[in-house]
């Protein structure tokens, strides 16, 4: 799914009223009549509901939901911003229709009223400002969405909570905006709802889809994207009837070290459950025994070395390189590490974990990298390849450079994990969950990704769908159980699975 800015979102609108056509206060019932239905089926009956309306057309949609919402429920109040100027045609439309349904009290807030009072047990329906919202919040309307804020009521905001900018809020006023406990948004998440410093103010979001043109859409370019089931079922390749472990891909991972050697386990269990035909793990001597008692299916190399890596084997009979989990940053592991770097293999390669520290320690090996390279660092591991920033937003930003900048594709892991690639786009990630803040999760990515790889995927391709899937298969791990309890070696075990549901959809 593509994603947009507020900006371009406007311009969809435009497109859809004109093509489809429709007039624009029937677009705005049909959005309306999504927001109605989501509450229908989450509210008890008796529930008393207090509508903030502000001057644009997100006040429409507020207007309208309470009138069709009146039919329905007694207990609907409107409060209606008034910053002394004319509202929009479409909102000012559905206050002649909600004043002449008669069933609604009305009432006005300006800076001399008192703020209205709302119950803790009351649910606010949050229409002041939407994607029209062009600077942050001061005076009345951040003092009403600060009343709102402090009345611990049940907040549904209706496509963005008001304040919030759809992108960048560097320059925001984060105690003048809503902070909601749902976001009903309209067609498509906003891009600052895929960050992490807007959580408190989104909620749990959900899109409703409000049959927005799909020329327009199509039409309208953008750098970013959701990483949906249909991109993913897209991206992965069909096995051929007479696939043999031979075609299907010799992966090579170099991994473990003295007291990390789980996590070399656990980056060969993500390898070979994400269809690779063959898996070498290079591990040091003391691995030896762990990794052959672990998994059987994994061939071992064996390091000179008793404690950690320091010298790669033949590179020649593998199309794809992972290297990192759990490989510890010692000096004779950087130079090993930069020895194979300088061999100037063209083979694709994952970097995670202590890979990624040494990297940034040694900036000058970006330029040794090969095409196709991965890299997937957690916003620590970011800021040290790169420099420490001050929100989500400045970090996508300078990821989404780097990628450029170096030619690698940049899986930022978190929610929503991030992935910038070298051609500027960058694809947010849509599975997932909390439980996946756990040890050796990174581990089981970069095995998947180094599997995707080895297959003969190209980089970007292997981190949206390695991505999606990780995230896929920790999901369906967590409906067996929970979030708090989720190992990382259940999201390898949930693989199967994943690939299975996701052919599937
Ligand atoms: N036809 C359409 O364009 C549709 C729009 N929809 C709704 O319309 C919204 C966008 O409507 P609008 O473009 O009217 O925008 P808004 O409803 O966000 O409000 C814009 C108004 O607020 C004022 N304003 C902006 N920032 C302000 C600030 N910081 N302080 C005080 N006033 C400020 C603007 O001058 C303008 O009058 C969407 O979020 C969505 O809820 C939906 O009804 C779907 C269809
Ligand atoms: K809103």
């Amino acid at each position: 799914m593509k994603l947009f800015a507020t900006s371009q979102i406007a311009g969809i609108d435009k497109y859809t009223i004109e093509h489809e056509p429709i007039s624009d206060i029937d677009l705005m019932e049909r959005a309306a009549s999504t927001l109605v239905d989501w509450i229908l089926h989450h509210a008890e009956p008796d529930q008393h509901m207090v509508f903030f309306v502000g001057p644009g057309n997100n006040g429409g949609d507020a207007l309208a939901a309470a009138r069709m919402l009146a039919w329905a429920l007694s207990g609907i109040e409107v409060y209606i911003l008034d910053l002394g100027k004319e509202m929009s045609d479409s909102a000012n439309s559905n206050l002649e229709r909600l004043q002449q349904q008669n069933r609604t009290r009305i009432s006005y807030i300006d800076a001399d009223s008192p703020m209205p009072e709302i119950k803790s047990t009351d649910w606010v329906i949050d229409g002041l400002f939407g994607s029209g919202l062009s600077r942050p919040l001061k005076g009345l309307p951040a003092k009403v969405v600060k009343h709102i804020n402090a009345s611990g009521a049940t907040v549904v905001a209706i496509d963005i909570p008001s304040g919030l900018m759809g992108e960048d809020n560097r320059e925001n006023d984060r105690d003048a905006i809503i902070r909601a406990d749902v976001t009903l948004t309209f067609q498509f998440p906003k891009i600052s709802f895929l960050l992490p410093e807007n959580d408190p103010f989104t909620g749990s979001w959900v899109v409703q889809d409000i049959g927005l043109h799909p020329d327009a859409i199509e039409k309208t370019e953008t750098p970013f994207f959701y990483t949906d089931h249909q991109v993913a079922r897209k991206l992965l390749k069909d096995r051929r009837t007479f696939a043999h472990k031979g075609n299907l891909g010799h992966a090579l991972l170099i991994a473990g070290s003295y007291g990390k050697m789980g996590a070399a386990v656990l980056a060969s269990r993500g390898c070979l459950r994400s269809g690779v035909g063959l898996l070498t793990t290079h591990v040091p001597r003391l691995g030896y025994s762990i990794l052959q008692n672990s998994i059987p299916e994994a061939m071992a190399s064996i390091d000179q070395s008793d404690l950690m890596f320091t010298q790669n084997p033949d590179l020649a009979p593998f199309n794809a390189i992972g290297i990192g989990p759990g490989l510890d940053t010692k000096c004779n592991t950087g130079r090993g590490v930069q020895r194979m770097l300088e061999e100037e293999l063209k083979k694709p390669m994952v970097i995670d974990a202590d890979g990624l520290n040494l990297l940034a320690r040694n900036p000058e090996w970006l330029k040794l990298l090969p095409p196709e390279t991965i890299l997937t660092p957690h916003p620590g591991e970011f800021a040290r390849l790169t420099h420490p920033v001050e929100c989500g937003y400045e970090r996508l930003q300078l990821a989404i450079d780097f990628a450029k900048d170096n030619g690698v594709v940049l899986v930022l892991k978190g929610a929503y994990t991030a992935i910038a690639c070298p051609d500027g786009t960058c694809w947010f990630n849509s599975t997932g969950n909390p439980g996946m803040a756990t040890a050796g999760s990174g581990d089981v990515l970069t095995g998947i990704l180094l599997g995707l790889l080895a297959q003969g995927y190209a980089a970007k391709d292997a981190a949206i769908l390695g991505v999606f899937l990780h995230g896929m298969a920790a999901d369906l791990a967590v409906e067996e159980s929970s979030q708090e309890a989720l190992l990382a070696g259940d999201i390898t075990q949930h693989l199967g699975l994943a690939f299975a549901t996701l052919k599937d959809s």
